[in-house]
């Protein structure tokens, strides 16, 4: 399990001991980040063996093949001078991407015999040239142009090296990678990335995600290298913004979870399984706030405890704390034990509580209590989490890698204040969302631009709703605006109750959803009560924009 260092951000020094921390195996030096360096070739070596990590891959050497003699001659001597970097290193392969240059020639046998050439300058220092089709090369960017090129060169220290995003991005056939001679694959770069129209040189150098957080098949692709008998390094390649400019601790940590997950999927790791999950067993709210107790016995709970409350198997656990905020899931999980294991497999660090999420919510396990309980509301149905925009798709792996949770589609709409991004994953039961503001600038739109929130599941949402509003419960009101665009696109059959009772509703191909808000109770949390009929897949996130309207609306008038 390997790294590029291009993936992280800091000094030389401060990534390599971030990846070793993390548990990889050895890592990719990029060449900018030596050429800054103030540790010389032979310390950055002696440094990484120090950390227990061995370099794989020196790169990128630029825009060598298919040029002119005189360039031939300067990149010849240019490599040279590389090579003598890589042995003081002590690194034996040479990543050389496809050419961007003008000088190169669209010229299939000119560049074969010019990396035959190269191939041989490497041999001779018992070193090797992978080569790899950028997306963007001048003339070579396929995979498959790329080996073409290789095999015509026919030199035992020239192979390939494949990278995941290159491939995929164009739309390439991993399957074409099984004939593919083992000898002859030289490296394997793994990158995720989410599905965006743009162009590929931008998508590549600032989108990349780390295996399981964009829209490609990885397993995929890593089986059909590993069909062909590949045993070299699993490294990550990822060009990121966000992670530039991130703890290169926090990044690493990402890095091996989607690694691990990844491997698991294709069978080359054993972590512990992740338990089926029998719902939830409760959830914890901090809060300061009156309002929320006072409105937890409208909605029909009633108090089992210190700070504990139940209604049905809908559990909840509330403690007084300086900020109202969603603490703590607890999952019911068929054997707790191997959950926490597993979670520690995934590098989270269990303590007393439960495993830390990266959004700072706490994730406990526990078993199911046989709750058959009277009331309107029976259980959760889903947890809507919040995380700052740069971290979603880290904590989304998260959700998913030690819950063993599958990704739902994401949704983007656009709310009063701003665009949001709408992510979640479910197991059927368990499903958790994060709701992200894609933007946080200037200081009009409030702090907390959406919420969190608790969503109860009732088998009757208009009964429910007109019980809990008689009992004094600090329901939302949704204006009729909404009601009438309703019925001009899904004219549900009882339109005139949902509107009576400020229920919303939607509708997919396996069935309806009905769903009511509460206020927001410190600024922070509100309570949702959903009523599923059929096998509705979503969240109603249609709705979103309206309630998140309405709740604007209702802070308004609680603040005066
Ligand atoms: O964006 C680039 O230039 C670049 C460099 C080296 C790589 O391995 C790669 O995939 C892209
Ligand atoms: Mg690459």
């Amino acid at each position: 399990m390997s790294i590029a260092t291009v993936c992280l951000s800091g000094t030389l020094d401060d990534k390599l001991v971030a990846v070793a921390s993390a548990g990889f195996d050895g890592v990719e030096i990029f060449e900018n980040d030596l050429v800054a360096s103030s540790l010389s070739p032979k310390r950055i070596r002696e440094r990484c063996a120090d950390l227990g990590l061995t370099i794989d891959l020196y790169q990128p050497f630029r825009d060598f093949e298919a040029v002119p003699p005189d360039v031939l001659a300067a990149n010849l001597r240019r490599a040279e001078r590389k090579f003598d970097v890589m042995a003081e290193l002590g690194a034996d392969t040479v990543l050389v991407c496809s050419s961007v240059s003008p000088d190169a020639v669209d010229d299939d046998d000119l560049a074969a015999e010019q990396l035959h050439l190269l191939a041989d300058r490497a041999a001779d220092r018992g070193m090797r040239v992978a080569y790899e089709a950028l997306a963007w090369g001048r003339f070579v960017d396929t995979f498959d142009h790329s080996w073409r090129i290789v095999r015509r060169a026919a030199h035992p220290a020239l192979g390939l090296c494949l990278d995941s995003f290159h491939v995929l991005s164009r739309g390439g056939d991993p399957a074409a990678i099984r004939v593919i001679p083992a000898d002859k694959v030289f490296f394997l770069q793994l990158a995720d990335a989410p599905r965006l129209r743009m162009d590929v040189l931008q998508w590549s150098r600032h989108h990349r995600l780390f295996p399981g957080q964009g829209a490609f098949d990885l397993t995929g692709f890593v089986g059909s290298v590993l069909a062909t008998g590949y045993t070299g390094p699993l490294s990550l390649e990822v060009f990121n913004d966000v992670f530039r400019q991130s703890d290169p601790n926090r990044t690493a940590v990402d890095a091996m979870r989607s690694l691990l997950v990844l491997k698991e999927k294709l069978g080359l790791v054993d972590l512990p399984r992740a338990p089926a999950l029998d719902g939830y067993t409760g959830t914890e709210i901090a809060t300061h706030d009156p309002a929320l107790r006072e409105t937890m016995t409208a909605l029909g709970f009633h108090r089992t405890g210190t700070g504990r409350w139940r209604q049905g198997g809908a559990t909840l656990t509330i403690r007084t704390g300086a900020a109202t905020r969603i603490t703590a899931v607890e999952v019911a999980s068929t054997d707790p034990e191997r959950s926490r294991r597993r979670a520690e497999a995934l590098l989270a660090r269990p303590d007393e509580h439960g495993v830390p999420a990266p959004d700072g919510t706490t994730v406990a396990f526990g078993t199911l209590a046989n709750v058959a309980g009277e009331g309107l509301l029976t259980g959760i149905d889903h947890v809507s989490l919040t995380a700052p925009f740069d971290d979603v798709d880290q904590t989304a792996l998260f959700y998913r890698a030690v819950l063993g949770l599958t990704a739902e589609p994401e949704a983007e709409f656009a709310a009063p204040y701003g665009l949001v991004r709408s992510l979640s994953a479910s197991d059927g039961r368990v499903r958790i969302a994060h709701n992200v503001a894609m933007l946080r600038r200037g200081d009009w739109a409030p702090a907390v631009t959406d919420p969190q929130h608790i969503a109860f599941t009732t088998a009757d949402a208009l009964e429910a709703a007109k019980a809990m509003r008689a009992s004094g419960a600090r329901l939302l009101d949704i204006g009729d605006n909404y009601y009438d665009d309703l019925d001009a696109r899904l004219a549900p059959p009882n339109l005139d109750e949902l509107r009576a009772n400020s229920v919303l509703y939607d509708r997919d191909e396996h069935g309806e959803y009905l769903h009511f808000s509460t206020d927001i109770f410190g600024d922070r949390v509100f309570f949702e009560i959903v009523q599923r009929v059929g096998g509705y897949l979503g969240y109603g996130v249609v709705n979103s924009p309206v309630r998140m309207a309405a709740h604007r609306r209702s802070r308004l008038r609680n603040s005066r």
